[in-house]
């Protein structure tokens, strides 16, 4: 059965997709058969990953019922890929006259539970329906929050409606960990944030952090995780830590 988790926080630019797509790549180098969910609508983790962001066939076609879930999913060498696509930025306010408006993509997911052992849904910057869904969808939950000024604003907001999608649509929702990400850790702001992070999720904060590297920044245009485009930089190392870290955590 594949564990679901939803990478998420509302704030924009944290290192949502970055994260989303290079722990895909590097859990499937360490040989585990993982899956990235796009739930993004500028289906950034989509090219990240080398695949056409304008394919017809995506995570939105799937949960109206346009497109079998496994016609729509797509093998990469760095994992496999069940796409966004432009139809995804309307879905916000056309789900919301559709019947279990919530769960269409647990609906979804669910028929791929025996065919991976991990899949990860890259969120949009929101609170609002898409997110929603994927809190639904998950067991857990990873945050990453970038080390800076204001870094837990927006993380109560996040925490409060974890506490009601925990009450009222999925009770098993669980805080998989924060993750430190674009970290500068010469800086004294960074690591007063880094603490107050810790004092915010005590024991759920990864030792491994993300440095600020900027071929990390690079390499989504070039379509290729970084441990591919360049596996001796910091952030490849950085990814594949995380990613032993992550199996290490799930007793793998
Ligand atoms: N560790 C890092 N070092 C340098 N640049 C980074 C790092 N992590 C992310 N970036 C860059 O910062 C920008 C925002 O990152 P990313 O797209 O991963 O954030 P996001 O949270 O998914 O954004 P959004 O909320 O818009 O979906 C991107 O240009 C990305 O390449």
């Amino acid at each position: 059965m594949a564990k679901i988790i939803a990478i998420v926080n509302q704030k924009g630019g944290v290192g949502k997709t970055t994260t989303c797509v290079n722990l895909t790549a590097a859990l499937h180098e360490l040989g585990k058969r993982v899956l990235l969910c796009d739930f993004d609508p500028q289906a950034n983790s989509t090219s990240g990953m080398g695949v056409d962001k304008s394919l017809s066939q995506g995570v939105y076609q799937v949960m109206v019922g346009d497109a079998p879930v496994r016609e729509a999913v797509v093998s990469t060498r760095y994992g496999d890929v069940l796409p966004s696509n432009k139809a995804l930025a309307g879905a916000g306010i056309e789900l919301i006259s559709m019947d279990s408006r919530e769960f269409l993509l647990r609906n979804a997911l669910n028929q791929l539970q025996e065919d991976y052992d991990f899949i990860f849904i890259d969120c949009p910057p929101s609170l609002e329906l898409l997110t929603l869904n994927a809190l639904c969808a998950a067991n857990t939950l990873l945050v990453p929050v970038q080390g800076e000024y204001f870094a837990l604003e927006g993380l109560s907001d996040l925490m409060s409606t974890v506490r009601i999608v925990r009450r009222s649509l999925n009770p098993r929702l669980e805080l998989e960990g924060v993750l430190l990400t674009m970290f500068d850790g010469r800086t004294n702001l960074a690591l007063q944030v880094a603490e107050e992070v810790k004092r915010f999720f005590p024991g759920k904060v990864y030792s491994t952090v993300i440095p600020r590297n900027v071929r990390l920044s690079e390499a989504p245009s070039h379509g290729k995780p970084i441990t591919t485009y360049d596996r001796s930089s910091r952030g490849a190392e950085s990814y594949t830590a995380l990613a032993k870290e992550f199996l290490r955590k799930n007793n793998q």
